[in-house]
């Protein structure tokens, strides 16, 4: 994909208010990415910069992306595990950035959970529960034995105590999390799938509008959005059916 490819297509013209969607621009290179973020920037609320991103480019990639998508907020998705120590050095390490939200992996457990809080404090950090990609028999040859739903409620509930301002978990999940955490944290959600479109590696799946409806603030899309023969047309049309 050439960089001018994503904003290339006619997309129907932006909303006034930008839909809750964090697109994942996991991108092979900064310059794919940049034109990624502004071809989905006017539809969207968030653009979020993963391993792939991150890795290659570092900080340059939040700045970047930023810039080319009007402002939105960034994702920086690094899903921080290490023993607390680090894991607060890490967040110290990109704090200056100023991303909106940072994740960790839940399963770093409270100590981790809350360095990184307080190392970070301007950010908000996310704790991923169970990755979305895991099915019930991953989770049993891991030794998390149990329904995946017990797991992630555990975890919520855990991460908000130790000072985790959103989740990360499935759309399937969302309203039993709610439940659980209660209002105030944002409940973040990939494994967003438009109907008909390839699950990829994702089992634990809804659609965007389930999504919303069961209480998702923050929808995170990737591959439908960035695969697509016209990514800012395909942001756009999931933040329609957003609004309907
Ligand atoms: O449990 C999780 C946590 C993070 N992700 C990230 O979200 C996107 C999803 O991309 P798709 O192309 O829409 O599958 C990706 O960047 C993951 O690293 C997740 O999928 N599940």
């Amino acid at each position: 994909m050439s960089a001018q490819t994503p904003g290339a297509g006619t997309a129907p013209a932006a909303p006034a208010a930008p839909a809750p969607v964090a697109v994942a621009l996991d991108a092979p290179d900064l310059g794919t990415a940049v034109a990624l973020a502004e071809a989905v920037g006017p539809h969207v609320s968030t653009l979020k910069v993963g391993l792939e991103l991150y890795l290659r480019e570092g900080a340059e990639a939040v700045r970047a992306v930023r810039e080319a998508g009007g402002g939105r907020e960034v994702f920086l998705d690094l899903k921080l595990h290490d023993i607390p120590n680090t894991v607060a050095g890490g967040a110290r390490s990109v704090a200056s950035l100023e991303p909106a939200y940072l994740t960790v992996h839940a399963l770093g457990g409270t100590a981790m959970i809350r360095a990184a809080a307080e190392a970070a404090p301007r950010t908000k950090i996310v704790a991923v529960t169970v990755l979305t990609s895991m099915a019930e028999e991953d989770l049993q040859a891991i030794g998390l034995a149990g329904p995946s739903i017990d797991a992630v409620r555990r975890l919520a509930a855990l991460s908000v105590a130790a000072g985790a301002r959103a989740i990360v978990c499935s759309p399937r999940e969302v309203a039993a999390v709610r439940a659980e955490v209660g209002a105030g944290i944002d409940l973040i959600t990939p494994g967003v799938r438009p109907a008909g479109a390839a699950l990829g590696d994702q089992t634990r799946v809804a659609t965007p509008e389930q999504a919303l409806a069961d209480g998702a603030d923050l929808l995170v899309v990737g591959r439908p959005i960035t695969a697509a023969a016209d990514p800012g047309r395909a942001a756009a049309e999931i933040a329609a059916a957003l609004r309907r």
